[in-house]
């Protein structure tokens, strides 16, 4: 059986745990770095990126997470997470851990749309998906070999470069497991 750790520092770990179970897999709760040697594939959750990045640095895990990285093993960013992933954030000099080649901004939809849900069309996922954005991140722009997966109101919410998948949204906290299952197949094929 696959294995797919979700990082447990902060966010919403049991969430995605779920949602990696309903799609066949087994989801381990990453809390300590020796963990990350036991898993095929890696979720780094929503919540809130500056307290997960206090954490990781906290925990030592940047380096154990930049050698994942290496190995070639997928991982998959929602939300703080995909702000963890990006290359370049809007308005910082540094990225966190710069894996994924995309310029984010954070908390981008505006006050007044601090949470909402809206209906998505993802490549590779399929059509009518809600996606729920919660103080979310938008990509702003990415580098060549990325492949935009999905945009809404003409903002990119959802992107792949090779190992690395990144959304805007969470898509654990709905019952429809198709974009868990999207990363799960990576992770197969990846194998
Ligand atoms: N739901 C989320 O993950 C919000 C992300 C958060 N606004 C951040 O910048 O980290």
């Amino acid at each position: 059986m696959l294995k797919i750790g979700v990082l447990g520092l902060q966010g919403a770990v049991r969430e995605h745990i779920r949602s990696i179970e309903a799609c066949g897999a087994e989801g381990i709760i990453i809390k300590k770095t020796n963990q990350l040697n036991e898993i095929d594939g890696l979720i780094i959750p929503g919540g809130e990126s500056t307290t997960m990045r206090r954490l990781i640095d906290k925990y030592n895990f940047m380096q154990p997470l930049k050698e994942f990285a290496s190995s070639g093993k997928p991982m998959f960013g929602t939300c703080a997470g995909l702000i963890l992933l990006a290359k370049h954030i809007v308005d910082y000099n540094e990225p966190h851990l710069g894996l994924l080649d995309v310029k984010v901004e954070r908390n981008s939809f505006g006050r007044q749309k601090d949470s909402f849900e809206a209906e998505l069309t993802i490549t590779g996922v399929g059509e009518d998906f809600v996606g729920v954005f919660i103080r979310a991140p938008h990509i702003v722009e990415v580098g060549e070999d990325v492949e935009i997966l999905s945009k809404h109101n003409g903002r990119i919410v959802a992107a792949r470069q090779g190992q690395f998948l990144g959304c805007s949204f969470h898509p654990e906290l709905t019952d429809d497991n198709r974009m868990t299952q999207l990363f799960i197949n990576m992770v197969k094929e990846s194998k």
